[in-house]
Protein backbone atom coordinates (compact mmCIF):
# COMPACT_ATOMS: atom_id res chain seq x y z
CA UNK A 1 0.00 0.00 0.00
CA UNK A 2 1.34 3.32 -0.29
CA UNK A 3 0.63 6.63 1.71
CA UNK A 4 0.97 10.20 1.75
CA UNK A 5 0.76 13.87 3.84
CA UNK A 6 0.80 17.43 2.95
CA UNK A 7 4.00 19.14 4.82
CA UNK A 8 3.73 21.20 7.14
CA UNK A 9 6.64 23.10 6.44
CA UNK A 10 8.03 24.55 3.31
CA UNK A 11 3.96 25.35 2.42
CA UNK A 12 3.19 22.96 -0.68
CA UNK A 13 4.75 19.73 -0.38
CA UNK A 14 3.46 16.67 -0.11
CA UNK A 15 5.52 13.59 0.90
CA UNK A 16 4.95 10.21 0.16
CA UNK A 17 5.94 6.11 0.39
CA UNK A 18 5.58 3.92 -1.81
CA UNK A 19 7.55 0.32 -0.11
CA UNK A 20 10.47 0.82 -0.22
CA UNK A 21 10.43 4.10 -1.96
CA UNK A 22 10.03 7.79 -0.45
CA UNK A 23 9.05 10.86 -3.07
CA UNK A 24 8.43 14.31 -2.45
CA UNK A 25 6.76 16.79 -4.45
CA UNK A 26 5.68 20.25 -4.38
CA UNK A 27 2.65 22.92 -5.39
CA UNK A 28 5.39 24.91 -6.31
CA UNK A 29 6.42 24.59 -9.76
CA UNK A 30 4.57 20.91 -9.44
CA UNK A 31 8.14 20.06 -8.93
CA UNK A 32 9.25 16.59 -7.80
CA UNK A 33 12.13 16.97 -5.22
CA UNK A 34 13.18 13.56 -4.10
CA UNK A 35 12.35 10.24 -5.44
CA UNK A 36 14.72 7.19 -2.88
CA UNK A 37 14.68 3.84 -3.13
CA UNK A 38 16.12 2.32 0.02
CA UNK A 39 18.72 4.74 0.36
CA UNK A 40 19.07 5.27 -2.59
CA UNK A 41 18.19 8.96 -4.13
CA UNK A 42 17.52 9.68 -8.02
CA UNK A 43 17.61 13.14 -7.83
CA UNK A 44 20.08 15.84 -7.01
CA UNK A 45 18.45 18.73 -4.52
CA UNK A 46 20.63 21.54 -3.77
CA UNK A 47 20.84 22.33 0.03
CA UNK A 48 20.64 26.35 -1.05
CA UNK A 49 17.43 25.36 -2.84
CA UNK A 50 14.67 28.27 -1.78
CA UNK A 51 11.09 27.27 -1.53
CA UNK A 52 9.32 30.36 -2.38
CA UNK A 53 7.04 31.44 -5.15
CA UNK A 54 8.29 33.98 -7.84
CA UNK A 55 11.80 31.67 -7.65
CA UNK A 56 12.20 27.89 -8.62
CA UNK A 57 13.78 25.07 -6.51
CA UNK A 58 16.91 24.20 -7.85
CA UNK A 59 16.98 20.67 -7.94
CA UNK A 60 14.86 17.56 -8.29
CA UNK A 61 12.91 17.91 -11.88
CA UNK A 62 11.46 21.66 -12.93
CA UNK A 63 8.72 22.09 -15.51
CA UNK A 64 9.99 24.44 -17.78
CA UNK A 65 6.89 25.52 -19.88
CA UNK A 66 5.89 28.32 -22.12
CA UNK A 67 9.43 28.15 -23.25
CA UNK A 68 12.74 26.50 -22.87
CA UNK A 69 15.82 29.07 -21.57
CA UNK A 70 15.47 32.09 -22.68
CA UNK A 71 13.07 31.18 -25.76
CA UNK A 72 13.44 30.43 -29.26
CA UNK A 73 14.79 33.78 -30.64
CA UNK A 74 16.83 34.49 -27.19
CA UNK A 75 14.92 37.63 -26.09
CA UNK A 76 11.97 35.85 -23.19
CA UNK A 77 12.42 35.49 -19.51
CA UNK A 78 12.25 34.21 -16.70
CA UNK A 79 14.29 31.67 -18.03
CA UNK A 80 12.58 28.54 -18.87
CA UNK A 81 9.09 29.82 -18.23
CA UNK A 82 6.87 30.84 -15.61
CA UNK A 83 5.14 27.79 -14.40
CA UNK A 84 8.09 26.86 -12.61
CA UNK A 85 7.63 29.54 -10.29
CA UNK A 86 4.05 29.04 -9.29
CA UNK A 87 2.17 27.12 -7.01
CA UNK A 88 -0.12 24.84 -8.71
CA UNK A 89 -3.36 22.78 -7.08
CA UNK A 90 -3.57 19.22 -6.02
CA UNK A 91 -6.46 17.89 -7.83
CA UNK A 92 -5.45 14.01 -7.43
CA UNK A 93 -3.68 11.93 -4.71
CA UNK A 94 -4.06 8.51 -5.06
CA UNK A 95 -2.29 5.34 -3.96
CA UNK A 96 -2.48 1.41 -4.64
CA UNK A 97 -0.66 -1.80 -4.59
CA UNK A 98 0.73 -0.45 -8.24
CA UNK A 99 2.26 3.09 -6.86
CA UNK A 100 1.23 6.39 -6.12
CA UNK A 101 -0.10 9.19 -8.51
CA UNK A 102 -0.46 12.96 -7.49
CA UNK A 103 -2.02 15.01 -10.54
CA UNK A 104 -0.78 19.05 -10.41
CA UNK A 105 -2.80 21.43 -12.48
CA UNK A 106 -2.62 24.96 -13.17
CA UNK A 107 -4.49 27.30 -15.46
CA UNK A 108 -4.47 30.63 -17.14
CA UNK A 109 -6.15 31.68 -13.66
CA UNK A 110 -2.87 31.22 -11.05
CA UNK A 111 -0.21 32.56 -13.62
CA UNK A 112 -2.13 35.95 -14.44
CA UNK A 113 -0.19 37.70 -12.28
CA UNK A 114 3.74 35.67 -12.55
CA UNK A 115 6.16 37.30 -14.15
CA UNK A 116 7.09 36.83 -18.33
CA UNK A 117 3.01 35.89 -18.41
CA UNK A 118 2.59 38.86 -20.84
CA UNK A 119 5.06 36.90 -23.27
CA UNK A 120 2.63 34.42 -23.52
CA UNK A 121 -0.86 35.25 -22.88
CA UNK A 122 -2.63 32.39 -24.40
CA UNK A 123 -5.80 30.46 -22.44
CA UNK A 124 -4.63 27.11 -21.36
CA UNK A 125 -5.00 24.53 -18.70
CA UNK A 126 -1.79 21.97 -17.61
CA UNK A 127 -1.82 18.94 -15.89
CA UNK A 128 1.57 17.36 -14.34
CA UNK A 129 1.12 13.69 -13.34
CA UNK A 130 3.42 12.33 -11.16
CA UNK A 131 2.86 8.56 -10.63
CA UNK A 132 5.51 6.95 -7.99
CA UNK A 133 6.03 3.16 -8.41
CA UNK A 134 8.71 0.75 -6.94
CA UNK A 135 11.87 1.65 -9.42
CA UNK A 136 11.45 5.22 -10.03
CA UNK A 137 8.90 7.83 -11.18
CA UNK A 138 6.60 8.55 -14.26
CA UNK A 139 6.19 12.15 -15.28
CA UNK A 140 4.21 13.53 -17.92
CA UNK A 141 2.71 16.97 -18.63
CA UNK A 142 -0.50 17.41 -20.48
CA UNK A 143 -1.30 20.62 -22.10
CA UNK A 144 -4.79 22.19 -23.13
CA UNK A 145 -5.84 24.43 -25.01
CA UNK A 146 -8.78 26.81 -23.92
CA UNK A 147 -8.64 29.49 -26.58
CA UNK A 148 -9.81 30.05 -29.33
CA UNK A 149 -6.53 29.89 -31.74
CA UNK A 150 -3.75 27.82 -31.90
CA UNK A 151 -1.32 27.88 -29.39
CA UNK A 152 2.64 26.68 -29.28
CA UNK A 153 4.64 26.40 -26.86
CA UNK A 154 8.34 24.62 -25.82
CA UNK A 155 8.04 22.25 -22.31
CA UNK A 156 10.69 20.64 -20.93
CA UNK A 157 11.23 18.28 -18.12
CA UNK A 158 14.75 19.57 -16.18
CA UNK A 159 15.69 16.66 -13.98
CA UNK A 160 18.33 16.98 -12.12
CA UNK A 161 20.01 13.16 -11.31
CA UNK A 162 22.19 12.95 -8.54
CA UNK A 163 25.41 11.00 -9.43
CA UNK A 164 28.04 9.44 -7.20
CA UNK A 165 31.30 10.00 -9.32
CA UNK A 166 30.87 12.12 -11.97
CA UNK A 167 34.78 11.67 -13.27
CA UNK A 168 33.66 8.09 -14.26
CA UNK A 169 30.17 8.52 -15.66
CA UNK A 170 28.50 7.71 -18.79
CA UNK A 171 25.45 8.32 -20.50
CA UNK A 172 24.58 6.04 -23.12
CA UNK A 173 21.91 6.03 -25.78
CA UNK A 174 23.06 9.24 -27.89
CA UNK A 175 25.89 8.09 -30.20
CA UNK A 176 24.91 9.43 -33.60
CA UNK A 177 22.30 12.36 -32.59
CA UNK A 178 22.84 15.72 -33.70
CA UNK A 179 23.09 18.27 -31.09
CA UNK A 180 23.99 22.20 -30.86
CA UNK A 181 26.16 23.27 -27.91
CA UNK A 182 25.18 25.81 -26.61
CA UNK A 183 29.00 27.01 -24.82
CA UNK A 184 30.18 27.22 -28.13
CA UNK A 185 27.63 29.82 -29.91
CA UNK A 186 24.95 26.78 -30.61
CA UNK A 187 27.28 25.04 -33.08
CA UNK A 188 25.99 21.94 -34.30
CA UNK A 189 28.14 18.73 -33.94
CA UNK A 190 27.16 14.89 -33.75
CA UNK A 191 27.92 12.51 -30.85
CA UNK A 192 30.49 9.90 -31.05
CA UNK A 193 30.49 7.73 -28.05
CA UNK A 194 28.94 8.05 -25.25
CA UNK A 195 28.55 11.59 -22.94
CA UNK A 196 31.24 12.41 -20.55
CA UNK A 197 31.58 15.10 -18.20
CA UNK A 198 35.53 17.05 -18.62
CA UNK A 199 34.17 20.48 -18.87
CA UNK A 200 30.83 22.57 -19.19
CA UNK A 201 28.40 20.65 -21.07
CA UNK A 202 25.60 22.37 -22.15
CA UNK A 203 23.77 20.77 -25.09
CA UNK A 204 20.23 20.22 -27.01
CA UNK A 205 20.41 16.85 -28.32
CA UNK A 206 17.64 16.30 -31.90
CA UNK A 207 17.08 12.32 -30.22
CA UNK A 208 13.58 10.79 -28.81
CA UNK A 209 16.11 7.82 -27.20
CA UNK A 210 16.11 6.32 -23.83
CA UNK A 211 19.35 6.93 -22.20
CA UNK A 212 21.31 5.40 -19.84
CA UNK A 213 23.32 6.79 -17.38
CA UNK A 214 26.40 4.39 -15.83
CA UNK A 215 27.49 6.00 -12.80
CA UNK A 216 29.40 2.95 -10.99
CA UNK A 217 27.97 0.34 -9.65
CA UNK A 218 24.30 2.35 -10.35
CA UNK A 219 22.42 2.55 -13.45
CA UNK A 220 19.70 5.11 -14.25
CA UNK A 221 17.41 4.89 -17.28
CA UNK A 222 15.74 7.97 -18.55
CA UNK A 223 12.66 6.67 -20.95
CA UNK A 224 11.25 9.47 -23.24
CA UNK A 225 7.43 9.85 -24.31
CA UNK A 226 6.44 12.09 -27.07
CA UNK A 227 9.96 13.79 -26.74
CA UNK A 228 12.38 15.07 -29.59
CA UNK A 229 14.90 16.73 -27.97
CA UNK A 230 17.06 15.94 -24.63
CA UNK A 231 18.92 18.66 -23.13
CA UNK A 232 22.17 17.60 -20.90
CA UNK A 233 23.58 20.20 -18.38
CA UNK A 234 26.14 20.34 -16.17
CA UNK A 235 28.11 24.04 -15.26
CA UNK A 236 30.96 22.14 -14.02
CA UNK A 237 33.70 24.07 -11.51
CA UNK A 238 34.14 26.99 -14.35
CA UNK A 239 30.17 27.51 -14.02
CA UNK A 240 28.84 26.95 -11.22
CA UNK A 241 29.35 30.00 -9.12
CA UNK A 242 27.22 32.29 -11.62
CA UNK A 243 24.19 29.99 -9.67
CA UNK A 244 23.28 31.56 -5.79
CA UNK A 245 21.98 28.59 -5.16
CA UNK A 246 24.22 26.04 -5.97
CA UNK A 247 27.20 25.03 -3.64
CA UNK A 248 30.55 25.72 -5.16
CA UNK A 249 31.20 21.38 -5.38
CA UNK A 250 27.53 20.72 -6.53
CA UNK A 251 28.34 20.52 -9.98
CA UNK A 252 30.15 17.39 -9.45
CA UNK A 253 26.91 15.70 -7.64
CA UNK A 254 24.21 16.19 -10.98
CA UNK A 255 23.64 16.20 -14.14
CA UNK A 256 20.38 17.24 -15.74
CA UNK A 257 19.14 15.18 -18.37
CA UNK A 258 16.50 16.73 -19.76
CA UNK A 259 13.39 15.61 -21.94
CA UNK A 260 11.50 17.91 -24.12
CA UNK A 261 10.39 19.45 -26.70
CA UNK A 262 11.95 23.24 -27.91
CA UNK A 263 13.30 25.41 -30.89
CA UNK A 264 11.90 23.68 -33.93
CA UNK A 265 10.30 20.46 -32.09
CA UNK A 266 8.38 23.45 -30.35
CA UNK A 267 4.71 22.03 -30.19
CA UNK A 268 1.03 23.33 -31.56
CA UNK A 269 -2.23 22.81 -29.92
CA UNK A 270 -5.07 23.51 -31.78
CA UNK A 271 -8.44 25.32 -29.97
CA UNK A 272 -10.14 22.32 -27.60
CA UNK A 273 -7.04 19.85 -27.87
CA UNK A 274 -4.09 19.17 -25.67
CA UNK A 275 -0.71 17.76 -26.05
CA UNK A 276 1.43 15.09 -23.59
CA UNK A 277 5.18 14.56 -23.10
CA UNK A 278 6.91 13.00 -20.24
CA UNK A 279 9.88 10.79 -18.76
CA UNK A 280 10.27 8.17 -16.99
CA UNK A 281 13.35 7.79 -14.30
CA UNK A 282 14.33 4.35 -12.55
CA UNK A 283 16.59 2.31 -11.80
CA UNK A 284 17.75 -0.48 -13.85
CA UNK A 285 16.77 -4.02 -12.89
O1 LIG B 1 19.29 28.53 -13.99
P1 LIG B 1 18.19 27.90 -14.80
O2 LIG B 1 17.26 28.93 -15.40
O3 LIG B 1 17.42 26.88 -13.99
O4 LIG B 1 18.87 27.14 -16.01
C1 LIG B 1 19.84 26.17 -15.78
C2 LIG B 1 20.31 25.60 -17.12
O5 LIG B 1 19.25 24.91 -17.71
C3 LIG B 1 19.57 24.21 -18.92
O6 LIG B 1 18.43 23.56 -19.41
C4 LIG B 1 20.07 25.19 -19.94
O7 LIG B 1 20.42 24.51 -21.14
C5 LIG B 1 21.24 25.97 -19.37
O8 LIG B 1 21.71 26.90 -20.34
C6 LIG B 1 20.85 26.64 -18.09
O9 LIG B 1 21.96 27.33 -17.52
Amino acid sequence: MSEGERLTHRSGGYRGDHGPVTFTSYALGAQVTSVALGDDQLFFLSDLATYRPGAAIRGGVPVCFPWFADGPDGDLAPSHGFVRKVEWELIGDRGDETGHELLWRIGSEQVAAADGREEWPADFEAICRHAFGEDGVLIELTVRNRGAEPITFEELLHSYLRVDDLDALRVTGLAGARYLDKTRDLAEFTQEGDVSFTGPTDRIYASDASLTLHDGDRTIIVDKINSANTVVWNPFDAGVAKFADLGPDDWRRFVCIEAGNVRENAITVDPGAEHTFGTRIRRAP
